[in-house]
Parts: structure tokens; C-alpha cells; sequence
């Protein structure tokens, strides 16, 4: 426990209505004693910490100034929510932040009105914005949008998409863009160097805003140098890429100076009649020094020292499985220069930074922008590269009809490495990756693998380079391996074939991925009540094993599937395949484990799938129930 800070003003703030009588002095010390409080919170629970930090006098300014929750506020991802959380009522749980049963650590609709609009995913805000605007425009008693969205977050091509419709919409819309030089690792591409011009070319001293009106409304420090601003932005005269879009665009602005802040968006409100892009400049992590000094401005944090900083990160233990990815990727990438690489701004939290570091030329960072990397991918394996597109199961949603319409319908062998799949932990629901086995197992000449343990990720990196005959994906968990050893180099796997793991003769357990575990554990139980079960590892999803599933089917009393994956995945797959081969017709009793068709909010991933029933003594149970033994006395494991 931390001790908390002093928190005079904030004490007196249970929501905002009770920051809007606060003067402007006051909003000031508050934004401090916000800082602090959320500083202090995520030392308790871990998080999203440097993104909090950086728009905390924002968040502030934006309550201060419009009329939440009438005004919708909507932050992209939403995991720089903390501080607007803190301040709509929920300061009180705030130390429950994305533990079990507790806040979410993303903004969530069912749990305040003060979120209008949940996310997690990012670049949704605009449109969502947009869509509430029109929304009021059309008589539905809601008052202004203000989407927040983040340097690293307007990469996205779902950003583009929402200007270009707000622009030529022209409704009043406020989109605030919190430009803080940072994605979750230092942003790339064309845009953030466009924005970083922007930044250095207009100090806050000469902060422009292009509505005339916007203009006359503001202090006169800050009417100076608009049209020298755009001069020295575009070298033409003409307006930023925001104001061709159709947007006002004020900036940029000083997001840490509260009198500033107040001002524009003060001036912004009372004036603006259409779609308004506010530039504003922040540290991620301000305030707190270990953060601003991080190589990755404590972008995600596990709980920590608040004097030191450190923070309390478990120790020893098997390799990630990412670290493994990473690391068997780069050693093939060694030997085969064709061998290419792509992240969508996560190269740390997929592995990839590994290969980076001794191949920068063949890892491609396309930023967030999940549609153009798996295309781009189905681009460099057209031109005869090895492209290994690696993205979490949660985030290649968003890139799927490129998974459909550029990648499998060509036939091309992109290799999917997908990892984060199965449930995550504190992230929770929007990031489980759930679905992939049922997305990607339904398309034609699509290959997909799910890894047992760390040495199976071995094989599985060697299969997919090894394969070209058309897309292979291969999925892992978050988190620690089993500790197997680790072979030199992969085997090349043979397409389409499972492997027994241990042998039994009254039921059999047919796990893919990494529940081989609990199936194994679930087997032990078993035995102690004399139930024999022999435990199959399918390694792939698609193609299925249909000598394996024969061979199961017939020798003994029941099957049971096993996956870290929603329902339509790999036991759907399993169970269409012995309808069609007629194996469902006699005396065998077949089940499936897989997610429940329900959410799993956040928790530990142990608590996660205790909640949806598929520990080793929930797989005992099912066994027991498919053999008739409704009486068995198998117990629950503790979570
Ligand atoms: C579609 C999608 N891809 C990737 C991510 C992972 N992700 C979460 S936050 C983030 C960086 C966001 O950067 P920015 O918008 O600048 O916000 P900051 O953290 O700098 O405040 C990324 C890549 C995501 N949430 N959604
Ligand atoms: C907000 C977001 O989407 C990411 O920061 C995500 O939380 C990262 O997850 P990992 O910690 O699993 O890399
Ligand atoms: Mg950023």
C-alpha cells in the first residue's frame, strides 16, 4: 500500500458538475492532485499509466469546459481513461482498475454515463463522434462530440475514413488530437512526421485557429502567427491536411497548461458551427519522472514503487511465448534473407523488436494499421518474399477482409503469427483473442495451427516459412511458456497431422493449443478415479486430422474438444467434419470446451478461464458427464 496523496480539491470533486464551480486557479491544483491520485492508484493495479498521466490538465479542461455526460467525451482506445474516471464517480473503485471484478481499464458503457462509448480498440473515436453528432442533429437530446484521439491512434486508416466523412459533413464535431510523440513504441510514418512538423513549426506562443470567429474569442497571445504557422507548415499558404479535410484546426496548443487549455476550448465551444481538430502537444507520462524518462513512457505498467518507480514484475520462470516467437524467427530469418517481418505498432509486445534489432531492413512497423499490414504482407509474398505478419488475435480483426479478399482468395502465403490468443488477463474482453480459430478455420486453403507449448511454436514458425503453398497462421498465449526445453531449430510439421500425447482407452481428449495442459491435468484426475483417457494434441485446426479423429472416434466411449477459443472455431470444425464422415452416428458421446458465448470480463487468465469452465477439473467434469457419471465426485480446482 502507497501512501496516498493529499487531495484537498479533489476530495470536493465527486463529479464534474462539481468541477464546473471550480475557478480556474483551482482546476490547476486539481489537475495536480489528479496526477498524483492516478499515479498512486496504478501503483496499486498496474496499467496504462504514461497515457493517463499525459492527459490529465486535458481531461480536466474538458469537463471543466463542456457538459458532460450530455456532451458525449470519447477517448480513443480509452486506456488513458484513469484520470476521467476518477473524476465521474468511480474514484472510489479506482484501485479495483482492471483486477477481477472491478473497473475496466478502458472506457466502458455499462459502467458509467460518462462513457458514452466503450473502446479499447483504437481509431474508433471520430466515427463514433461523428455518429453522435448526427445523432443530436437529428433531434436526439445529446449534446456536442468531443472525440480524443492520439498521435499513434490517427495512423489508422479507420481515422481517415471518419475525417473525410465529418468534413464533408460539416456538423460540429470537436476531435482533439493529444499529440505526444508516441505510440506505444515511438510512432512512425509519414503522419508523425507531418504532425511532429506542425509541432515544431508553430510554438504554443503562436498558436493559430483558422475560424476567424474561433479567433477574436481567444486571449491575444494566441491570435499571433496563424498565418505564418500555415506558411511554415505547407510552404504554400494553405491550410494543414485537417483544414483540406474540412476541419477548423486550432494548434498547436500547450495540453499541460491549464489556462491555455481552457481558453481554446472555451473559444472552440461557444464558436464553432462545424467540425473542429484541436492540436495539442503532451508528455506521456508528464509529471512523473521514472515515466517521462522510460524508453516507452510507461506505456503499460506493472504495479510499482511510486518513489523509485520500479516496478514489481515477476521474476524468472519460462521464456514468454513472444520472447520465443521473436527469437526462433529471427534465428530463420538469418537463414533465409526472404524472410520479412510486419507489426502494426507493437513490436515489443509481439517479439518482433528481437529481429529488428539485427534485421532492421526486413521489419516493417506500418503503424496502427492492421488493414494495410496484412495487405502489404499479401504484397511482399505476391513479390516472392516470406512476409511473417505478426499481430495479436484481437487487433487482425480489424484487418479481416484483407485476411479474406487480398490474402486467402489469392492463395498467398502470408504467415499469420498470432499471438495474445485465448483469454489475456487484465486487458479483458476487447482484447481476448476469441474468435481467430472461427474467422480464419472457415477459409478455403487457409492453414491454421495453434501451439501446445514453446517448443511447438518452434515447429510451427519452421512449418509456416517452410509453407507456400498458400496462408498459414499459427496462434500462442500472452504470457510465460511451460518451461519445455527448447529445440536448436523447428521441425518442419506435416501438414494436417496431430500427435498423441498419452495414451488411454476410455475417452479421449482432443486439445488444440496451449489447454494440452489442463487436458493433461484433467487426464490425471481422471485416473484417480480410474478413467483412462487418451489426450491428443491436433496442432492444427485446419487441416483436421481426420485419421486421428477416426482413430479417437472409434476406440473409445467419448470425445471431448478442447480450445482456448470461442464457439464455431476448431470443435465446430472437428464436429462438421465427423457428421460428414458419419462418425457421429453411433454409440460415441462428443463434446466441446470452448469459450462460452458470453463475455469474460478481466481477471487473471487462470480466474478468466475458471469463469469460463474450462479448467482441468471442468474438462473432468464434462468427461464424466459424457460418460454417463453424473454421480462423479470431481473436484474444483482452486483458481
Ligand atoms: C486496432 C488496435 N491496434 C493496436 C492497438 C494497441 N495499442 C493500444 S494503445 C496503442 C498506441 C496508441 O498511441 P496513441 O494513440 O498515440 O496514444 P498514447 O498511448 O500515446 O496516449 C496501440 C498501438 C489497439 N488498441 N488497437
Ligand atoms: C491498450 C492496448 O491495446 C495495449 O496497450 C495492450 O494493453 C497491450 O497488451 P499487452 O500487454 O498484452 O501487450
Ligand atoms: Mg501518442
Amino acid at each position: 500500500m502507497t501512501q496516498r496523496p493529499d487531495t484537498q480539491i479533489l476530495d470536493r470533486v465527486a463529479s464534474p458538475a462539481d468541477l464546473r464551480r471550480l475557478t480556474d486557479t483551482d482546476l490547476s491544483r486539481l489537475a495536480r492532485e489528479l496526477r498524483s491520485e492516478t499515479i498512486s492508484a496504478v501503483s496499486e493495479t498496474g496499467g496504462h499509466l504514461g497515457s493517463s498521466l499525459g492527459v490529465v490538465e486535458l481531461t480536466v479542461a474538458i469537463h471543466a469546459v463542456f457538459d458532460t455526460p450530455r456532451d458525449k467525451l470519447i477517448w480513443d482506445v480509452g486506456h488513458q481513461c484513469y484520470p476521467h474516471k476518477i473524476l465521474t464517480g468511480r474514484r472510489d473503485r479506482i484501485r479495483t482498475l482492471r483486477q477481477k471484478d472491478g473497473l475496466s481499464g478502458f472506457t466502458k458503457r455499462s459502467e458509467s454515463e460518462f462513457d458514452p462509448f466503450g473502446a479499447a480498440h483504437s481509431s474508433t473515436s471520430i466515427s463514433a463522434g461523428l455518429g453522435f453528432a448526427v445523432g443530436r442533429d437529428m433531434g436526439k437530446a445529446t449534446g456536442d462530440a468531443i472525440a480524443v484521439i492520439g498521435d499513434g491512434a490517427i495512423s489508422a486508416g479507420m481515422a481517415y475514413e471518419a475525417l473525410n466523412n465529418a468534413g464533408a459533413e460539416g456538423r460540429r464535431l470537436f476531435v482533439i488530437l493529444n499529440d505526444n510523440e508516441m505510440s506505444i513504441a515511438p510512432p512512425v510514418g509519414a503522419m508523425s512526421a507531418y504532425l511532429s512538423r506542425l509541432w515544431g513549426t508553430a510554438p504554443f506562443s503562436d498558436m493559430r485557429a483558422l475560424a476567424e470567429g474561433m479567433e477574436a474569442a481567444l486571449p491575444a497571445p494566441m491570435r499571433d502567427g496563424a498565418r505564418r504557422a500555415r506558411q511554415l507548415v505547407t510552404g504554400t499558404g494553405s491550410g494543414t491536411l485537417f483544414e483540406e479535410l474540412g476541419f477548423d484546426y486550432i494548434g498547436p496548443i500547450d495540453g499541460h497548461d491549464m489556462g491555455q487549455l481552457l481558453s481554446v476550448l472555451r473559444a472552440a465551444r461557444m464558436r464553432a458551427t462545424g467540425p473542429v481538430l484541436i492540436h495539442c502537444c503532451t508528455v506521456k507520462g508528464k509529471g512523473y519522472a521514472p515515466a517521462e524518462t522510460s524508453a516507452d513512457k510507461y506505456h503499460g505498467v506493472a504495479k510499482f514503487d511510486v518513489e523509485s518507480g520500479t516496478q514489481k514484475k515477476g521474476k524468472g520462470g519460462p521464456p514468454a511465448y513472444t520472447k520465443v516467437f521473436g527469437q526462433a524467427l529471427t534465428d530463420a530469418a538469418a537463414r533465409n534473407p526472404d524472410v520479412c517481418a510486419i507489426t502494426a505498432a507493437m513490436p515489443s509486445g509481439t517479439g518482433l523488436d528481437i529481429m529488428a534489432k539485427r534485421f532492421p531492413a526486413r521489419v516493417f512497423d506500418v503503424g496502427i494499421a492492421e488493414q494495410h499490414g496484412v495487405t502489404f504482407a499479401a504484397g511482399l509474398a505476391a513479390a516472392g518474399l516470406k512476409p511473417v505478419c505478426a499481430i495479436y488475435s484481437t487487433f487482425l480483426q480489424r484487418g479481416y477482409d484483407q485476411v479474406v479478399h487480398d490474402v486467402a482468395l489469392q492463395r498467398l502465403p502470408v504467415r499469420f503469427a498470432i499471438d495474445r490468443a485465448g483469454l489475456v488477463g487484465a486487458d479483458g474482453a476487447t482484447h481476448a483473442g476469441a474468435y481467430d480459430l472461427a474467422y480464419l478455420s472457415c477459409l478455403p486453403g487457409f492453414t491454421v495451427m495453434a501451439a501446445a507449448d514453446e517448443a511447438e511454436l518452434c515447429h510451427m514458425v519452421e512449418t509456416a516459412l517452410a509453407h507456400d503453398a498458400g496462408p498459414i497462421a499459427f496462434r500462442y498465449p500472452r504470457g510465460a511458456g511451460t518451461g519445455v526445453d527448447l529445440p536448436e531449430r523447428g521441425e518442419v510439421l506435416e501438414i494436417g497431422r496431430g500427435r498423441i500425447v498419452r495414451e488411454g482407452a476410455d475417452v479421449a481428449i482432443l486439445s488444440l493449443g496451449a489447454h494440452l495442459s489442463e487436458a493433461l491435468a484433467a487426464a490425471d484426475m481422471l485416473a484417480a478415479e480410474g478413467i483412462t483417457a487418451t489426450v491428443a494434441d491436433a496442432r492444427f485446426a485446419k487441416p483436421l486430422d481426420m485419421d486421428l479423429i477416426r482413430n479417437l472416434s472409434r476406440h473409445h466411449a467419448a470425445l471431448v474438444t478442447l480450445e482456448q477459443g470461442a464457439g464455431g472455431g476448431f470443435g465446430a470444425h472437428v464436429l462438421e467434419a465427423m457428421a460428414r464422415d458419419g462418425l457421429l452416428d453411433g454409440r460415441l458421446a462428443v463434446r466441446t470446451m470452448t469459450l462460452p458465448d458470453r463475455l469474460i470480463e478481466q481477471a487473471s487468465p487462470a480466474e478468466m478461464y475458471a469463469d469460463a469452465g474450462l479448467t482441468a477439473a471442468d474438462i473432468a467434469l464434462r468427461v464424466n458427464e459424457a460418460l454417463g457419471r453424473t454421480d462423479a465426485n470431481v473436484v474444483r480446482l482452486p483458481v
